[in-house]
């Protein structure tokens, strides 16, 4: 039978795009069916717009410290319309180059949300049915706000995008990325924040040392942080919302609450089962390390799946998938064992590869770990108290580096270069072999003893 596409990508997201481009340049006919703006959720609810609020509070918190040596005090108050601005034309931007870039490859854009109506063929809104050979799901995923009483008072990480000014008082629900990342943006914008956790620690899967210290740093800045606090209801109460939590907070009454516990994949309503497909306990697509679900032509990349919700993650999946199925590559299983992340805080935390922890689980007592604390010199010379804390995890006789953790000024950019080596192979000893650059806060990653 003939199909009307080779492809049909499902969702224009991170995933989404990067399959459909790469598919066209094999010479695929492509159709791309998403509802919303191009560029899912990060380039419109997550990470650019996320990055842009990070340079806003960085900006504040340099002005800050600008008054402190000497510059004549600019005010730090940020008008929040005027930032928003430059910000969504930015996004803008974004949007206009992916339009451009759908036309000059020849990509069908069908503005339509998109149902299976079997293994090959999809339904879009109109009700027009297209089929394909090869069918991507990249669906994304939407926050989640647990079922308990009052939630609908609070908001997620999508409304925070369409607030215009800092809320007075807020709670920030969740100590993970999106909690601890909005937690510091909205301190150094003027809120007053308290951080909600559930659990002893924030970001439980990063290195410990460096999440304390992170603690700390919030407690500096003023965040104040509840561990081990459970969030039972929200009420309305008469100058705001009380949050009910075990234990009780002194002061419970809020302008905004913002929920960051998480995401859940958006598969509710596509039609899985007219595919064959059945989503795992948490409704994720289940994949193999290819991206192949079960059923032969049908392949999922990025938050939709169980793989690790990061645009670049989702990128490389849907380029590595694509020149397979049309580039004639047979070699190509992604390898995400190595993957560099960075927790846009305040100050940022980047980390690659094992924990301490989690090298003693595998080498035992084969591990060897450098770490260098200091204070940028920035912050010395303003006199913050701000320190950076870098730890390096080694394992084996060679003691090659299998974790390397950086908090502190400068890490969000300082990691990427390190992880290419770390992926290659770099021992301690080649580190220590490197001349450093000085005077930099990178220098202390081959200087560490
Ligand atoms: C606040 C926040 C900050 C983040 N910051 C970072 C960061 O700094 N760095 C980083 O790497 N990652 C970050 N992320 C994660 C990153 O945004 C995601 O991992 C990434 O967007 C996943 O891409 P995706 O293609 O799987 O899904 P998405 O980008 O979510 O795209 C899915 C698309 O599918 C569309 N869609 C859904 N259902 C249908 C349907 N039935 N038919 C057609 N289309 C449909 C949606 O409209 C959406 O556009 C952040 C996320 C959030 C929420
Ligand atoms: N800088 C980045 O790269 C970046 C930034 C933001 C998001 N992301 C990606 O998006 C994903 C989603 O971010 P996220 O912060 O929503 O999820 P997350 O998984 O990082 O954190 C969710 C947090 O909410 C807590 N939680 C869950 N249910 C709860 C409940 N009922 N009550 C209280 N706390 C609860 C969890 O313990 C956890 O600490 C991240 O895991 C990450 O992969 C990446």
């Amino acid at each position: 039978m003939a199909h009307d596409f080779d492809l049909i990508v499902i969702g224009g997201g991170s995933g989404g795009l990067a399959g459909a481009f790469r598919a066209a340049e094999h010479g695929a006919r492509v159709a791309l069916l998403e509802p919303s703006a191009l560029g899912g959720t990060c380039v419109n609810m997550g990470c650019v717009p996320k990055k842009a609020m990070w340079h806003a509070a960085d900006l504040a918190s340099r002005l800050r410290n600008a008054g402190a040596l000497g510059f004549e005090s600019a005010s730090v108050a940020l008008d929040w319309p005027t930032f928003i601005a430059h910000r969504q034309r930015y996004i803008e931007g974004i949007h206009a180059s992916y339009r451009r870039r759908l036309e000059a490859t020849g990509i069908s854009l069908l503005p339509m949300r998109a149902r299976f109506a079997g293994p090959d063929r999809v339904e879009c809104t109109d009700g027009v049915q297209l089929s394909a050979p090869h069918i991507l799901i990249a669906t994304g995923g939407q926050p989640f706000t647990p079922p308990l009483p009052g939630a609908e008072l609070g908001e997620t990480s999508d409304d925070f995008f369409r607030w215009t000014a800092a809320p007075e008082r807020v709670a920030v629900v969740g100590g993970g990325y999106i909690g601890v990342e909005l937690a510091g943006v909205l301190q150094l914008l003027g809120s007053q924040v308290d951080l909600l956790i559930r659990g002893p620690r924030m970001l439980e899967h990063f290195e410990a040392e460096l999440t304390d210290q992170l603690a700390e740093d919030y407690r500096h800045a003023g965040v104040r942080l509840h561990f081990d606090t459970r969030l039972d209801a929200l009420e309305q109460a008469t100058h705001g919302i009380r949050a009910v939590t075990t234990p009780a907070l002194d002061r419970a009454v809020f302008d905004r609450v913002l929920f960051a516990t998480g995401r859940r994949p958006n598969t509710a309503d596509l039609g899985l089962e007219s595919a064959g497909l059945v989503p795992d306990a948490r409704g994720r697509i289940k994949v193999d390390p290819r991206h192949c679900t079960a059923v032969p032509g049908i392949y999922a990349v990025g938050d939709v799946t169980a793989d690790t919700a990061l645009t670049p993650v989702a990128i490389a999946a849907a380029r590595r998938l694509m020149d397979r199925v049309f580039g004639g590559r047979t070699d190509n299983e992604l390898d995400l064992g190595m993957v560099p992340t960075v927790v846009f805080a305040h100050p940022p935390l980047g980390t690659v590869g094992l924990t301490e922890a989690q090298a003693r689980q595998v080498y035992g007592d084969a591990v060897h770990v450098a770490r260098a604390g200091f204070r940028p010199m920035i912050h010395a010379l303003a006199d913050v108290p701000l320190r950076s804390l870098f730890k390096l995890v080694c394992a084996g006789p060679e003691r090659r580096v299998v974790g390397l953790h950086l908090l502190g000024e400068g890490a969000d950019e300082i990691l990427q270069g390190f992880a290419v080596a770390i992926r290659k192979g770099v021992t301690l000893d080649d580190l220590r072999d490197t001349i450093a650059i000085h005077p930099t806060s990178a220098e202390e990653v081959v200087l560490m003893r």
